[in-house]
């Protein structure tokens, strides 16, 4: 449903940092999807009553709803939806093999892609993920299938065409000048939709998919097109492996991608869980951001990742729920892990890693944005972005979270933070009962 302009009252959270989480009451007025004004109660009521707000509809939170920013997914895998919750019984590689490259197959025939994608971009929105940032598979129309889901529900996405060269037993990849042709393809396909929610991304599977040839011409393409690229890095020690076996010049894995020019500040890598000191260091001159994805590094028994060691090298972080190494497709869930494996990490003796609930949700919101290169438009509510934001109703009917009367803190401030608490560590999608993207809903749990 879309309304052109409205102004939104009760108790709004973002982050302008790491370390700053702001929350408080007041107001954000919206117009043509993007943030035009917000300040205190006060002002508010002060322009309502000069007539500020007559073209608006003013939309009141009730005492136990606020409003945050739509999560931002750096890194999942589309095709890979079917298969959420099977097959975790094996490491990357053999998982691959397996099981996902046979399901990804799957994806030349474009009816089953349109029919998949359309359940995934819904999912993905009823979780609150407002942006994805979206491996496909192999095939252009198919992954052009993802491309058009997205534009009809209104997801703001990065969309990638896989691409794979080196041969497999499951005969999934093409060969470098028709993959090189195809994602030209691709990318000329979806800029010629000219939807401003959704962007092509170069997507070069991982190393071990891909050769050095095919490498060098998906970095010139990017370069070519201005284009971010998506990729795997460091997940599993026998991929380091077999990346170093089959590189022998290179020092490291990182310095394979290097080498053809993929790593640059408008790239993503998921996982980085095994990197080098040396990979810190290069990765952060290059402005790589990492996609932290603690589910599957679980899952698959990839390893810890350590998330503050890359935050502290100064590499961009956002969070990603890596289906279906992931075992689930919310941030919010994802936000969880990133807690829970710092903290044990830290347990594990490496000072001040494990990373806090106001920490986790920054790299939700305002990280994944940063790391996407996005934060000029979403990520907080500042004035001049668009409004991509949930409505949280805490103590919404049928939700996990029940209300204990006579309980909670006395002032409002302590009161809003505890609200958010919950929700962090308690809530569910059923607490998102509105998603906006660019000022439009997306889910109205109440309609
Ligand atoms: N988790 C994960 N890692 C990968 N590395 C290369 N491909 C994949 C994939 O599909 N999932
Ligand atoms: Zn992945």
């Amino acid at each position: 449903m879309k309304d052109k302009n409205i102004v939104f009252t009760g108790i709004i959270a973002s982050s302008s940092s790491l370390n700053d989480l702001i929350i408080n009451s007041g107001y954000i007025a919206v117009e043509d999807g993007k943030i035009t004004k917000k300040g205190s109660i006060e002002e508010f009521d002060a322009l309502e009553k000069s007539g500020e707000f007559a073209t608006f509809k003013v939309v009141k939170l009730s005492s136990d709803q606020f409003i945050i920013p739509g999560f931002v997914d750096c890194h999942t895998h589309a095709p890979q939806f079917p298969n959420i919750g099977l097959g975790l019984d094996r490491p990357l590689l053999e998982w691959l093999a397996k099981y996902t490259f046979h399901l990804e197959k799957k994806y030349s025939d474009t009816e089953f892609a349109a029919k998949v994608y359309d359940q995934v971009v819904q999912r993905l929105l009823k979780n609150g993920t407002t942006t994805a940032c979206y491996f496909g598979s192999l095939h252009v129309e198919g992954t052009l299938e993802l491309v058009k889901s997205a534009i009809k529900h209104r997801q703001r996405a990065l969309i990638g065409k896989v691409s794979m060269n080196k041969e497999n037993f499951a005969g999934y990849y093409n060969e470098t000048k028709k993959e090189l042709e195809e994602v030209e393809t691709f990318i000329k396909h979806v800029k010629s939709y000219q939807n401003e929610l959704v962007e092509p991304v170069v997507t070069p599977r991982f190393a071990v998919s891909c050769d050095k040839q095919l490498m060098d011409g998906l970095a010139n393409i990017a370069k070519k097109y201005d284009c971010r690229i998506q990729s795997h890095i460091s997940e599993n020690t026998s991929e380091i492996d077999y990346v170093l076996e089959t590189n022998p010049k290179c020092k490291s894995y990182g310095h394979v991608y290097d080498d053809s020019g993929i790593l640059t500040n408008k790239c993503i890598m998921a996982h980085a869980v095994h990197l080098t000191e040396d990979e810190l260091t290069l990765l952060s001159s290059k402005g790589v951001s990492v996609a932290h994805c603690p589910a599957s590094n679980t899952r698959l028994k990839s390893g810890l990742c350590p998330v503050r060691k890359i935050i502290n090298a100064n590499i961009t972080v956002g969070l990603g729920t890596d289906v279906s190494g992931g075992d689930n497709a919310s941030i919010l869930d994802a936000i969880r892990r990133t807690m829970d494996i710092s903290t044990c990490l830290e347990m594990r003796g490496n000072e001040k890693y494990a990373l806090d609930w106001k920490e986790a949700f920054y790299l939700a919101t305002l990280g994944g944005a940063k790391a996407l290169n996005l934060d000029h438009k979403i990520g907080n509510f500042d004035v001049g972005k668009d409004f991509d934001a949930l409505l949280i109703d805490v103590y919404t009917k049928d939700g996990q979270i029940d209300k204990y009367e006579g309980t909670l803190p006395n002032t409002p401030d302590e009161y809003a933070l505890d609200l958010l608490q919950k929700f962090i560590f308690v809530g569910d999608d059923r607490n998102i009962v509105q998603v906006y993207v660019k000022g439009e809903k997306v889910k109205d749990a109440y309609s």
